[in-house]
């Protein structure tokens, strides 16, 4: 029996490990009661990192939003979305598994993700309490559901875009194959309807290095984002009606590019002292 099918054998019995390890790496704290959408950073006299959530659709910039914040707070960055690219880059037993899933847009099981999040923590990369910026985790209402048994989440930051910037962004989407960065060369220009402002969001282009380096994703052609999107409105949807209805959600209705966005975001987040502080010791 392989790993995932022991650790997941379908009962709670079996579970239950599992949840004591992700409690444990994740450093959690059933006691709290955090269910307030205040200013962040007044937030935790206890010394507690933040442990945040991004959700959105596919190319919405979880990735990039959820990077910023993490250096920011100096607390690890984990998108399940990156490990599963991990596995599906190594040899390991997953590594085909994943690649018909992941292909084709469709989300990887429950039981899946989770062994790959529990391997990750269990290599140490997340200390005890230290928090976590969760990107694209959970996308399910199980996967919400397990969380909630195991820690404390305070902040759910809900990325949004229109569906049209959205394709145009995932098809723009080019990541460096040597140094992984991650750069757009869609040029986003929507025109804006019932008096709205026009949709700008500018080409994030890579320096001369990496420009010949460029790849793009397997998952990110047209076919495979519409699915990636239509699976998004039925399985990750109702993961904001979950966060909303426990007054967690921050809907947050992306301006435009990373300029324009960021500060914003900050702002929404009563962040911008914190950022300024930050950016003057730099
Ligand atoms: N929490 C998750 N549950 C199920 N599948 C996931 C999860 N996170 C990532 N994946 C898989 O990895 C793929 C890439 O994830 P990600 O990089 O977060 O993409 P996206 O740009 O679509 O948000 C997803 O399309 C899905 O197949």
């Amino acid at each position: 029996m392989d790993a995932v099918s022991r650790l997941w054998r379908g009962g709670a019995a079996v579970w239950s490990p599992a949840r004591t390890w992700l409690s444990l790496a994740m450093g959690a704290r059933f006691s709290t009661s955090l269910a307030r959408l205040g200013p962040p950073m007044t937030r935790d006299p206890g010394g507690r990192g933040v442990h945040w959530v991004f959700l959105g659709c596919p190319g919405v910039g979880k990735g990039t939003y959820a990077s910023r914040l993490s250096q920011l707070f100096g607390v690890p960055h984990i998108s399940t979305g990156d490990l599963v690219r991990e596995e599906l880059a190594s040899s390991g037993p997953l590594a085909q598994l994943l690649a018909g899933i992941v292909n084709h847009g469709q989300l990887v099981s429950d039981e899946i993700i989770m062994s790959l999040l529990i391997k990750h923590l269990e290599h140490g990369a997340t200390k005890a309490n230290s928090g976590s910026i969760l990107d694209g985790f959970p996308r399910t209402i199980r996967q919400a559901e397990i969380l909630e048994g195991v820690t404390e989440i305070d902040l759910v930051i809900n990325l949004k875009l229109k569906e049209d910037a959205l394709l145009a962004k995932c098809l723009g989407r080019r990541i460096c194959s040597h140094c992984g960065g991650n750069y757009n060369v869609a040029s986003v220009n929507i025109k804006g309807e019932n008096g709205r402002p026009d949709f700008i969001m500018a080409p994030l282009l890579p320096p001369a290095d990496c420009a010949s380096k460029l790849i793009t994703r397997v998952d990110d052609t047209e076919e495979v984002v519409k699915e990636r999107l239509r699976i998004y409105n039925e399985m990750s949807k109702p993961v904001e009606e979950f966060y909303r209805a426990r007054g967690k959600l921050l809907e947050f209705d992306l301006p435009g590019g990373i300029p324009e966005s960021w500060p914003k975001l900050l702002q929404a987040l009563n962040l911008v002292d914190h950022d300024d502080k930050q950016s003057a010791s730099a």
